[in-house]
């Protein structure tokens, strides 16, 4: 395990150097880029060897923290993380049949992948901020999942104020009360009136604003914080070694944090085949590398709704990578993305990108095909996120190795669709089922910078 001082510097190039606190701290970059670890560290053999899942987490994530946390930091916040969590293996890899295997990633508190950074996440912060004495306030958008994962690792955190930013209307019943009924005056809701895509552009927007920054420190704890990825790279690992070597991983994806989660762990030495991003009709990223152009439509309403992202945030960090870590390249990119809501890739650039990933688009047809045919054949209830994965883990190729579809979340966070698609409701969760019935407390507001900042300002001036 490293211990020296991990750097990382900003996708738009114009931010100075940091290292793994403060980049946890701010987030995002001041230059509006995203950071990335300055080199990739290796993987330690005994990383790749274990199966249990602290020991080989401890060894994938130390490198990106070095010395810029406290010592037994990492320790400490992969206790709490795998106490959390309802299954011994933490993340059990399951072979539906020869060859096609998922990975359950739903057995935290939340019952979705989001808990296993989420959960490292709070717990790091709590440490960052003891060691600085400082308060800070998170920023987070979701489209249901990170949310939930968000309210549940920070309610009641002592230094943390939490803001998250939901579409109004556009995230399942369950995941909407699993972030507003929780009674914590630190966490407010806010319901937007508009999309994902709103959401993530108003929380960017709000980190940049001087009046909140003026008190006090800003946060965010979607993938745009590498922290966040630094603690997805571990269950890929977990699933190498239950497997025992490698395989195709397709991801069902939205802001693509879990894909390249997946793509950072092979710069650090795991073998894999490939990786494959299944979307669902919002297919901004299958278009990009599919057709070459990237370019803005509003996001459509979908039963996955975790994956209603028309501008996925860490779509930058793979052209970053694939453009060879040109930062002025990668600015221009994505600067003209948000100039003209559209940027065709050059060739080179395109031949990167598809070596990196391929995507596949799985409409609603299939989704629910997907939902009944996995329930058949295999006699699993899944939820959508993980029926897109299935639907295009189906169209690829098993010859070369085993493909390993991440079941990213629990049918039962979205019981309607998937009871409709069945006939009958999917079991709840042990805790779906614990979800109280306290009354919900959530403040709607027009997708709007002013609207947003006014909320905010009003929370964070509550004391
Ligand atoms: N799928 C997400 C959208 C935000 O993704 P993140 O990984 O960047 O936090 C959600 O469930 O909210």
């Amino acid at each position: 395990m490293s211990t020296s001082s991990a750097r990382y510097v900003s996708t738009r190039g114009q931010a100075p150097e940091t290292d793994f606190s403060d980049a946890l701290l701010r987030g995002i970059a001041p230059d509006g880029g995203l950071y990335m670890p300055c080199a990739w560290p290796a993987l330690s053999p005994q990383a790749m060897r274990t199966t249990d899942y602290k020991t080989l987490a401890l060894e994938a994530v130390s490198p990106f923290i070095g010395d810029a946390l406290p010592a037994g930091a990492l320790d400490r916040a992969l206790d709490r993380l795998t106490a959390g969590f309802d299954h011994p293996a933490v993340t059990p890899l399951v072979e539906l049949e020869p060859g096609l295997f998922v990975l359950e990633l739903f057995h935290g508190p939340t019952a979705a992948f989001k808990d296993l950074a989420m959960q490292l996440v709070a717990a790091l912060t709590d440490e960052a901020l003891a060691a600085s004495g400082e308060r800070l306030t998170i920023l987070t958008a979701t489209s249901g999942d990170t949310g939930a994962a968000a309210v549940r690792a920070f309610a009641g955190a002592r230094s943390v104020d939490l803001v998250v930013l939901h579409p109004l209307g556009r995230v399942s019943p369950i995941q909407r009360r699993q972030m507003t009924t929780v009674q914590a005056d630190n966490v407010l809701n806010l319901a937007v009136r508009g999309d994902f895509d709103d959401c993530q552009r108003l929380v960017k927007g709000l980190l940049a604003q001087e009046a909140l920054r003026e008190r006090g420190r800003l946060s965010s704890v979607n993938s745009i914080n590498w922290a966040r990825l630094a603690g997805q790279i571990a269950y890929y690992v977990s699933a190498t070694a239950q497997l025992g070597g490698p395989a195709t991983f397709v991801v069902p994806t939205g802001n693509f944090g879990d894909a390249f989660a997946g793509m950072a762990a092979t710069r650090m030495g795991l073998a894999a085949h490939g990786f494959v991003a299944a979307v669902n009709q919002n297919d901004a990223l299958a278009r990009a590398v599919n057709d070459g152009l990237y370019s803005r439509r509003p996001a459509v309403e979908s039963a996955s709704v975790s994956m209603d992202v028309q501008a996925p945030s860490n779509f930058e960090r793979l052209v970053f990578e694939a453009a060879g870590r040109d930062a002025a390249r990668t600015r221009s990119v994505f600067e003209t993305f948000a100039r003209d809501g559209a940027v065709a890739f050059e060739p080179d650039l395109l031949a990167a990108l598809r070596a990196a990933v391929s995507a596949v688009s799985i409409d609603e047809t299939e989704t629910r095909a997907e939902i009944a045919r996995a329930h058949a054949e295999w006699g699993r209830v899944v939820c959508p996120h993980t029926a897109v994965a299935l639907a295009a883990a189906r169209r690829q190729d098993r010859s070369k190795g085993p493909v390993v579809a991440l079941s990213t979340a629990h049918p039962s966070k979205f019981g309607d669709f998937v009871g409709d698609v069945l006939g009958f409701p999917p079991e709840p969760a042990p805790v779906i089922a614990a979800l109280g019935d306290q009354a919900e407390r959530m403040t709607t507001v027009e997708a709007t910078m002013e609207a947003a900042l006014a909320a905010v300002t009003a929370f964070t001036a509550r004391t």
